[in-house]
C-alpha cells in the first residue's frame, strides 16, 4: 500500500484525522447533552405518555419553525448516541381518516435518568452542574492558565480561594452543588440492594463528607435499626434536620470525626491528594476504634472508582480517566487504580480490604483496621 506523511499509509493517516476530529468535536456532545437538559425534553416526552413525533415535540417547545428541522437533527444525533429510541407509530390524521405511519422519540435507560421531579432518580443537576454552572464549567478554559502555576488546583485559580472555601460564601452554587452531588447520592438506592451485607450487624454509621445527607437518608430507610451521622462542614450542615436514625454533625474531618462501627465515604477521597487521604483516612481509624463495640474490629466502607483497564469496558475506563483528569485539574485529588488505593490503605495502617462492583463506575470498598 502506498505510504504517505511519515511512512503512514493513507488510510492510517484517514483514520487518525478522523480520531482528531472526533475530539475536537467532544465538545458539542457536552453542549447536545445541555441542550436535552435545558430544554427538558425527557419530561416532556415522560409526560406525553407516550413517543413523542417531532411535530407534537416543536409545538411543546414552541419552536419557531425555522428551526423545526434543526430540532430534528438534534434529536436524531442524540438518538444515535443512545439518549432517544427512533419507532414507527401510527397515527389517526382525522383530516383523510387514514391511519398514517410517522417516527416518534421515546426514552431509553439514559434520557429516563435525566427526567427531573419524579420519585425516579434524576442525574440532571450533575449535569447542570458541570456544564450551566458559569463559575465551575468556565474554569476549564483556564486550563492553559493552571499548567503555568506552581501548586494550586484550577478552582483556586479561577474561583480565587479553594472550591470548598468558595461554595460556603456563594449560596447558589452551593446548593447547585450539594443538589448535583444528592442526585448522584439516589443511583446508590439501586445498588444497595445488592450490597446490604457490608452494612449489616452495625448499630452506629458516620457518613464523612456527607453533603446534604441524601446517602444516609437511602441508608437510614433501608436500615432503621441502623444509627446515622451525616458529617460535613459546618455550613453545609447548619441549617440541615435529621429524623428518627439520623442525624447531622458539623466539623473539620481533618480534626477529628464522630466514633461510629463504620465511617462511610462516599466521593470524597477523589477530592484529595494521597496525603490528605492518609491524613482522613488515619482520623476513620480513630473513629472506628473508638466505638466501644469494634475493639479494633471497624470498617470504612468507600465509594468511589477504582481504574481498571484491564476488567472494565472500554467505555467506563474513559469515563474513570476523564473524572482523574477532572479531579486532578479542579482539586488536585485523583481516581485511583487499585494498587494506588492499596498503598495509601497501608500508610493509613489498613491491612485488609475488598473491592466489589457497585454502579457502572463506583465500587465498594470495605477498609479494615
Ligand atoms: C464531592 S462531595 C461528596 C458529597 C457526598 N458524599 C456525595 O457523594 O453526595 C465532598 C463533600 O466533602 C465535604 N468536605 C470538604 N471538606 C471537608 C472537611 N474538611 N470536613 C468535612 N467535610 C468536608 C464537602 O462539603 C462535600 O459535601
Ligand atoms: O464535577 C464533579 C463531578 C463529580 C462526580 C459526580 C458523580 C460521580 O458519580 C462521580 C463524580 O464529583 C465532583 C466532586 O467530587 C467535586 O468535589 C467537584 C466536582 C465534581
Amino acid at each position: 500500500m502506498a505510504s504517505n506523511n511519515n511512512g503512514r499509509t493513507a488510510s492510517e493517516s484517514f483514520k487518525a484525522q478522523a480520531l482528531v476530529y472526533r475530539h475536537m468535536y467532544g465538545i458539542l456532545d457536552s453542549m447536545c447533552l445541555k441542550w436535552i437538559v435545558d430544554f427538558r425534553i425527557p419530561n416532556i416526552i415522560h409526560n406525553h405518555g407516550k413517543p413523542i413525533t417531532l411535530s407534537e415535540l416543536v409545538s411543546v417547545l414552541k419552536i419557531p419553525s425555522a428551526k423545526v428541522d434543526s430540532t430534528d437533527l438534534f434529536m436524531h444525533y442524540m438518538a444515535h448516541n443512545g439518549f432517544f429510541d427512533i419507532v414507527t407509530i401510527h397515527d389517526d390524521d382525522d383530516s383523510n381518516q387514514e391511519e398514517e405511519e410517522k417516527e416518534a422519540f421515546a426514552l431509553t435507560a439514559a434520557s429516563e435518568l435525566l427526567i427531573k421531579g419524579t420519585e425516579n432518580p434524576s442525574i440532571s443537576p450533575v449535569v447542570e452542574m458541570f456544564l450551566d454552572d458559569p463559575t465551575l464549567s468556565s474554569s476549564m478554559h483556564h486550563l492553559n492558565k493552571w499548567f503555568y502555576d506552581e501548586n494550586r488546583p484550577l478552582y483556586e485559580i479561577t474561583l480565587g480561594k479553594p472550591l470548598w472555601e468558595f461554595l460556603d460564601k456563594n449560596p447558589t452554587n452551593l446548593s447547585l452543588f450539594n443538589d448535583a452531588m444528592a442526585s448522584d447520592s439516589q443511583m446508590i438506592k439501586l445498588a444497595l440492594k445488592d450490597h446490604h451485607m457490608a452494612f449489616e450487624g452495625l448499630e452506629t454509621i458516620v457518613d464523612v463528607g456527607g453533603g446534604n445527607g441524601t446517602t444516609a437518608q437511602i441508608i437510614s430507610e433501608k436500615f432503621p435499626a441502623l444509627k446515622c451521622i451525616v458529617f460535613d462542614l459546618p455550613q453545609v450542615v447548619k441549617n440541615l434536620k435529621g429524623s428518627n436514625n439520623l442525624s447531622f454533625v458539623g466539623g473539620d474531618m481533618f480534626k477529628s470525626i464522630p466514633k461510629a462501627d463504620a465511617i462511610l465515604l462516599k466521593l470524597v477521597l477523589h477530592n484529595w491528594s494521597d496525603d490528605n487521604c492518609i491524613k482522613i483516612l488515619r482520623n476513620c481509624k480513630d473513629a472506628v476504634n473508638a466505638s466501644s463495640k469494634n475493639k479494633n474490629k471497624g470498617k470504612i466502607i468507600i465509594l468511589e472508582a477504582v481504574i481498571n483497564e484491564e476488567q472494565d469496558e472500554p467505555e467506563i475506563t474513559r469515563l474513570k480517566f476523564l473524572m482523574n483528569i477532572s479531579m486532578h485539574i479542579i482539586l488536585h485529588g485523583k481516581e485511583r487504580t487499585k494498587k494506588e488505593w492499596e498503598s495509601i490503605f497501608c500508610v493509613a495502617g489498613f491491612y485488609n480490604y475488598k473491592i466489589s462492583p457497585f454502579t457502572g463506575h463506583l465500587s465498594l470498598i470495605e477498609v479494615y483496621p
